[in-house]
């Protein structure tokens, strides 16, 4: 049985630009993502989106304001964890990206997105968010490079986006 434990990842969306940072310490670090972690004790999921996109890059977004659009489970080979991944976009949001200790932000066109210097995962679940469909996807790891097996589906309501476990 694995140990459930829950993250948020945000992204920010203006025009046909997609906001990235460059992830500085930490679980992947050196790759390009979106902003997210773990949630505090007694903090709701969307609280903690809006907290952690606030303390990565100094950007302002409501809680209201943010989508939740998708959901990812991740689980590694030999490792009884399972990061469960609440993915939000927004198109709202207040204030010019800044670089912190943990994240250098910055804009990218989404037709050339830095796939390369990002998780690999990514390339599978993104043309979902970049279409605007919900989704649900599993990915089984060994290492950080190399996934062993997946699984997508699109969601079609909201509440489908709870109803996965
Ligand atoms: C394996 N494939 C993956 N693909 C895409 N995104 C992934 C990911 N695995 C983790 N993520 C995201 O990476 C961030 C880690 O967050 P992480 O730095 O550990 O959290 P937090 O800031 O709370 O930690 P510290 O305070 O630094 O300990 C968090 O947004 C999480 O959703």
């Amino acid at each position: 049985m694995y140990v459930r434990k829950v993250y948020t990842l945000v992204f920010l969306r203006e025009d046909s630009r997609l906001l990235l940072g460059l992830k500085k310490r930490g679980f992947g670090i050196n790759k390009w993502n979106g902003f997210g972690g773990k949630l505090e004790p007694e903090e709701t999921v969307i609280d903690a989106a809006a907290r952690e996109l606030k303390e990565e890059c100094c950007i302002n977004a409501k809680a209201s304001d943010l989508k939740h659009i998708g959901n990812l489970e991740f689980t590694f080979e030999g490792e009884s964890t399972l990061m469960d991944v609440k993915v939000f976009t927004s198109k709202i949001f207040n204030g010019e990206p800044q670089e912190t200790d943990e994240m250098r932000p910055r804009w990218f066109n989404i037709d050339a997105l830095p796939f390369e210097e990002m998780w690999p995962d990514d390339r599978i679940w993104f043309p979902y968010m970049l279409n605007s469909k919900l989704f649900f996807a599993q990915f089984h790891y060994k290492g950080f490079d190399s996934i062993l097996k997946y699984n997508i589906v699109e969601l079609h309501s909201v509440q489908d986006l709870y109803k996965n476990h």
